[in-house]
């Protein structure tokens, strides 16, 4: 596991965890799950505070992060206030019942928290696949550059989450895993 790259999450009903899961499997991260009550574990706080780039997520509620993301964002204010995390990278990612669903909404916010951090943001650097020959389980068939998204029906279960989008987020982790190499590489 890589000790550089902490993925810290919210998920109500196990989707957005599948997405989190592939992404760790992309770059060897450490997965720091918020519980139901918002809250994050002690330990994570410092996993967090040794990362060296940090990967959020949060399902899409109501076109915005849930409210345990936010609590969690919130929290987050203590560290702020020492620009804890400042110059570590960041990156994020939401999955949403619609293709759509408002999701760009809530890869904004996590953008904002990571600017308001001054942290490094990273988009996807992923072309779409969008020509008629395109399928579903195509990479970046949603075609996100500023983040990663992730659709899963709303009658489906964590267990039936289309595959083009885990092997997208798997994608996403090899990207940070690269760009971190080339960004400290740069900068030591
Ligand atoms: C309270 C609530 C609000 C939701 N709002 C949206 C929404 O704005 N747009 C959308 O496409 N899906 C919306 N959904 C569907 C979820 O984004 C979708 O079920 C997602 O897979 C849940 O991820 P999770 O299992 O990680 O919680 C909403 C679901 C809930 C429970």
């Amino acid at each position: 596991m890589s000790q550089d790259i902490c993925i810290v999450f919210h998920s109500g009903y196990g989707h957005t965890r599948r997405i989190a899961e592939a992404i760790a499997d992309g770059c060897q991260g450490r997965l720091l799950e918020i519980g139901g009550d918002g809250e994050l574990a002690d330990d994570g706080w410092q996993h967090l505070e040794r990362a060296r780039a940090i990967v959020f997520g949060s399902p899409t509620y109501m076109g915005n992060v849930s409210w345990q993301f936010k609590k969690f964002l919130d929290a987050s204010a203590a560290v702020w206030s020492r620009q804890g995390w400042k110059n570590k990278l960041a990156a994020g990612f939401t999955n949403s019942a619609g293709i759509n669903g408002d999701k760009l909404s809530t890869l904004q916010a996590l953008f904002t928290l990571s600017q308001q951090h001054g942290m490094i943001w990273l988009g996807t650097g992923m072309m779409p696949s969008n020509t008629q020959a395109a399928t579903r389980d195509d990479l970046n068939y949603l075609a996100s550059f500023s983040g990663l998204m992730a659709a899963t029906p709303a009658d489906a279960s964590a267990d039936e989450m289309v595959a083009g989008d885990l092997a997208t987020a798997r994608g996403f982790g090899t990207r940070i895993v690269e760009v971190g190499r080339l960004f400290h590489a740069g900068v030591q």
